[in-house]
């Protein structure tokens, strides 16, 4: 992977890294994020102190319900949040093959961070359309993403695309290179957006919910070329989705969020066979088994979402916790506590016992 870019007017927000860290180093640490829309209705609270890191070669997937804040958080780390709203606190560090970045230290619309989009940090949508352009072919799209970060020759790029679009299993690369986005089926699109994305060879690649519109079949073939770009290139990959079938098919690693926050972190083995938070329990309740009874009905979790203009005390989701304290959960915001090697669980029912009820933990 490049650095195809000067450093130019963010210099100081940059620093060399040693080569010898980056094995082990996550390739990107979000510590304590805020983000907040102003609206006419009030203050929305996006994200409320998320942490966490996304692990080099692996894929952490973001999993919990509609509103929870997983597309902000991809959205902050490349500072597209949509205008109001805006990062009001906390930090976002990328360790990238060369330097180190603090994004939280540049400008939104600073050369460094255009830089970065696209060339170290590339985003997937749900809706390919939205990053295709209908009035230029797939080829010239992807030729043109390569002519800004790596290489002048027109010809070459071009030879790239076609290169790239191969990469990603389109059958015939050099037809869909010279096909516009509307001529290609919404599978065989969204491999044409993956192949943009990849064609910079990026240091971290952000999937926003990438399946979701696909039919199932198509949607294990991309989950397979995801799986293969883990694999054979050892890419970063941070996989949002609000499938927990989608998180085992295809995660390492897999953190919760719930109104803002993240309630717990893990492995995928972790999260599916040793949930702690009561939410992630209800979520994997939620979700149909192969072998389990076709007959009983699957759980619906207790309470909509409160609404995130309203300043919720306490855990978000101790209105829909069977569990919770009184007294305990609606008041303080419980702080992470270890369930294992790394696994963590934001919940009072996990947390030293202040209140007298020792042997809670063990009877959750
Ligand atoms: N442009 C905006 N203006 C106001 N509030 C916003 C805006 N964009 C997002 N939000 C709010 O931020 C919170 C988090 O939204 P986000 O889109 O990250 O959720 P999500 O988990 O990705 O949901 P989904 O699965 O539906 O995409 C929500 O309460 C949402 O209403």
């Amino acid at each position: 992977m490049s650095q195809l870019y000067a450093a130019g007017d963010d210099v100081h927000a940059t620093a060399r890294h040693e080569e010898s860290h980056l094995d082990s180093s996550p390739v990107l640490s979000v510590c304590d994020l805020e983000v907040q829309f102003p609206t006419p209705l009030g203050l929305v609270r996006a994200l409320n102190g998320v942490t966490f890191d996304v692990p080099r070669g692996k894929v952490l997937g973001i999993v919990g319900e509609s509103g929870c804040g997983k597309s902000v958080t991809a959205r902050a780390v490349l500072q597209i949040i949509e205008k109001p709203g805006r990062i009001t606190g906390g930090s976002i560090t990328l360790r990238g093959e060369s330097e180190t970045t603090e994004i939280t230290g540049l400008g939104p619309d600073s050369k460094r961070m255009r830089a970065l989009r696209g060339s170290e940090i590339a985003m997937i949508f749900q809706e390919p359309m939205s990053s295709l352009n209908p009035v230029y072919t797939i080829g010239a799209q992807i030729a043109e993403a390569v002519l800004i970060h790596q290489t002048p020759d027109r010809d070459e790029a071009l030879r790239r695309a076609v290169d790239m679009l191969r990469q990603v299993g389109m059958p015939h690369p050099e037809a869909a290179a010279a096909s516009y986005p509307h001529q290609l089926s919404g599978g065989m699109r969204q491999r044409a957006m993956i192949a943009m994305a990849l064609s910079c060879n990026p240091t971290l690649l952000i999937a926003d919910e990438p399946t979701t519109a696909l039919d199932v079949t198509t949607e294990a073939q991309i989950l397979e070329l995801i799986r293969n770009l883990r694999d054979r290139a050892g890419m970063s990959i941070m996989f949002i989705t609000h499938s927990m079938g989608v998180v085992a098919q295809l995660c390492d690693e897999v953190i919760v969020m719930y109104l803002g926050r993240i309630v717990e972190r893990g492995s995928v083995d972790d999260l599916f066979y040793d949930a702690k938070h009561p939410y992630t329990r209800a979520l994997l309740r939620s979700i149909p088994r192969i072998g389990g009874n076709r007959k009983a009905p699957l759980e619906v979790i207790e309470g909509s979402v409160p609404d995130p203009h309203h300043r919720l005390a306490g855990c978000p989701f101790h209105p829909g916790c069977p569990k919770a304290i009184p007294g305990r959960c609606d008041t303080t915001v419980p702080a992470p506590s270890t369930a294992g090697p790394g696994h963590t669980v934001q919940c009072h029912l996990y947390q030293a016992d202040e209140i007298g009820h020792p042997e809670r933990a063990e009877n959750v």
